[in-house]
């Protein structure tokens, strides 16, 4: 059954795209230019804004690396657009940005290249009118955020003149341990006043993630069963079919813990599980969030679970595993799984099992929240003789791909006897609104232009998670574990299956 009809009309589905949130003039200056993010993710998103007019007229992207790309970055960021996005390389809008990527060499740790950057900027904004308003984006790997901050400082480019802002957005990892995280904080709160910084999620810039809230606090019938009289577990599953594409180094540092569970799963469980905010303010969300990760219990190393991909077969195709990638040690104890259950300790939740996982190379790539519900107190319908009518309720949150939100009910099967089969009511998102090539950074790129933080992680927050995820990454460092313990292409290792089966239960995926 798939039941997804817009009962808005196309003029206000148009009217709510928020075409009128147009940033000021101002310069985007995205360190790390060269890297792999930039050319997949950045410039492509920054391009989106533009086709979608919400870009300011006056408006420069300066890519800044240490190699004088100063001939190619254009046009290597053009053909990063073209090849991305279905985008037709002559299309004029598509020229006409280009011409306004620029691109600056440096050192990261050069003085005179910062004292030159600061320069060329001004000239910049004297050429193209952008009013000193600057958006440094750290594209970089993490042990520049905290020197670049500094340098940023030192020369004079994190206060704005005559009123022209200066904001920072610092990319993830956002530490790497409890004490890693509060050091960074510090650090660039040495430079940087609270709101301008902007510790990018990206997962929070999917509209998937943001309609948990639309979803739960814009609609009448949902929020009165979302707690523990009526839920009886839930599920957050982040599923790669994807291996670790050639970060060897970066992965063995990091591992599924710190990659994916302890940012992008903590905030959608933070959705998930929040208070309603007193508005749509970033403050009033922060507040509510950061409540949900003080309310956790601290997680015992027996309720986790981690594993790591051996080879094996994903979409019909062999690949290696875990231990055989490019730069990895052949003797890794580096999980490429991550598992674990969650006590939320307050009112709504008590009681109430929160189980999380991500993972990569498994059967597919889904990422989604699965919503349990009780089962009625009495089943009447005795005569009914398949499983399917012990089935409980379930509430599934497709956030990629096929994104969209489906329910599944029991219903009777036609006939002269009460049996039931469990059917299901779908909307997706692509039926109802078309296809979208938004990749989370567009919204979050407009927002720090904007100066909306509601959809940043805050210096709060994130110690609150690392908080909770350091005992563990503590506890797993100090018992070696027999890795491989998964084949790719399956959904994990056995000790993940374990870890629900105690509690009677299993990880669902739709
Ligand atoms: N790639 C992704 O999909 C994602 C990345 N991230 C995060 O984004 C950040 C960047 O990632 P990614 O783009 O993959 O990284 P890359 O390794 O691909 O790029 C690193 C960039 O930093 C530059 N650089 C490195 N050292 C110096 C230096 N001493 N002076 C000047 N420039 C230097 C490199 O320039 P040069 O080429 O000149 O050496 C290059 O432009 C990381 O923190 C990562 O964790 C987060 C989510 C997803
Ligand atoms: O931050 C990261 O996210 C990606 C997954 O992002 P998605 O938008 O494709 O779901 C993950 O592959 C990567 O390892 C991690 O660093």
């Amino acid at each position: 059954m798939s039941t997804t009809e817009i009962k808005t009309s196309p003029e206000q589905v148009e009217a709510g795209k928020g075409t009128e949130r147009k940033p000021e003039p101002c310069v985007v200056v995205i360190f790390g230019a060269s890297g792999d993010l930039t050319k997949r993710k950045l410039l492509p998103a920054l391009y989106h804004l533009e086709q979608q007019s919400l870009l300011p007229e006056e408006f420069v992207v300066v890519g800044v690396a240490r190699r004088d790309l100063s001939k190619t970055f254009a046009p290597d960021m053009q053909d990063g657009i073209v090849k991305g996005g279905g985008v037709d390389e002559k299309e004029e809008k598509l020229s006409k940005f280009i011409e306004r990527v620029k691109y600056f060499a440096t050192e990261f740790d050069n003085d005179e290249g910062f004292e030159k950057l600061k320069a060329f900027l001004a000239d910049l904004d004297k050429e193209f009118g952008t009013k000193g308003n600057r958006l440094f984006y750290l594209a970089v790997a993490p042990e520049f955020f905290a020197d670049i901050t500094h340098r940023l400082g030192d020369h004079g480019m994190t206060t704005g003149e005559n009123g022209a802002w200066v904001r920072v957005i610092i990319e993830k990892p956002f530490g790497t341990d409890l004490e890693s995280a509060k050091k960074l904080n510090t650090e660039i709160n040495k430079v940087l006043h609270e709101d301008q910084i902007f510790r990018i999620d990206h997962y929070l810039g999917k509209e998937t993630v943001q309609n948990i809230l639309v979803f739960r606090f814009g609609n009448g019938i949902f929020e009165p069963v979302w707690n523990r009289n009526y839920i009886d577990s839930v599920q957050i599953t982040a599923a790669e079919s994807i291996g670790i594409e050639g970060r060897g180094p970066f992965y063995e540092q990091a591992g599924a813990l710190r990659d994916v569970l302890q940012n992008h799963v903590m905030e959608v469980l933070s959705f998930v599980a929040m208070e309603p905010p007193d508005s749509f303010e970033s403050a009033a969300v922060r507040v509510e969030k950061l409540k949900v990760w003080q309310a956790i219990e601290q997680i015992p190393v027996e309720d986790t679970a981690r594993g790591q991909y051996g080879p094996g077969k994903v979409d019909g195709q062999d690949v290696i595993g875990y231990r055989q990638e490019d730069r990895v040690n052949p003797e890794s104890q580096t999980e490429t799984f991550a598992a674990m259950k969650l006590e939320i300790e307050n009112w709504r939740w008590a009681g109430v099992p929160f189980y999380i996982r991500a993972a990569k190379r498994l059967e597919r790539r889904v990422t989604e929240v699965t919503i349990v519900f009780k089962q009625p107190p009495l089943h009447i319908f005795k005569s009914a003789k398949n499983t399917a009518s012990v089935e409980p309720n379930v509430l599934t949150m497709r956030i990629q791909p096929d994104e969209g939100i489906k329910l599944q009910f029991g219903a009777k099967i036609p006939g002269p006897t009460t049996n039931i089969a469990q059917v299901q009511m779908e909307f997706s998102y692509a039926d109802a609104f078309g296809k979208s090539s938004a990749n989370g950074y567009e919204r979050l790129l407009l927002d720090a232009m904007l100066g909306d933080g509601t959809l940043f992680a805050e210096r709060d927050g994130v110690e609150a998670t690392w908080a909770l995820m350091t005992p563990i990454l503590e506890a797993w460092k100090a018992q070696k574990v027999n890795f491989p313990n998964y084949e790719a292409g399956s959904w994990g290792p056995k000790e993940a299956d374990d870890l629900l089966a105690k509690d009677g239960r299993a990880w669902r995926v739709s």
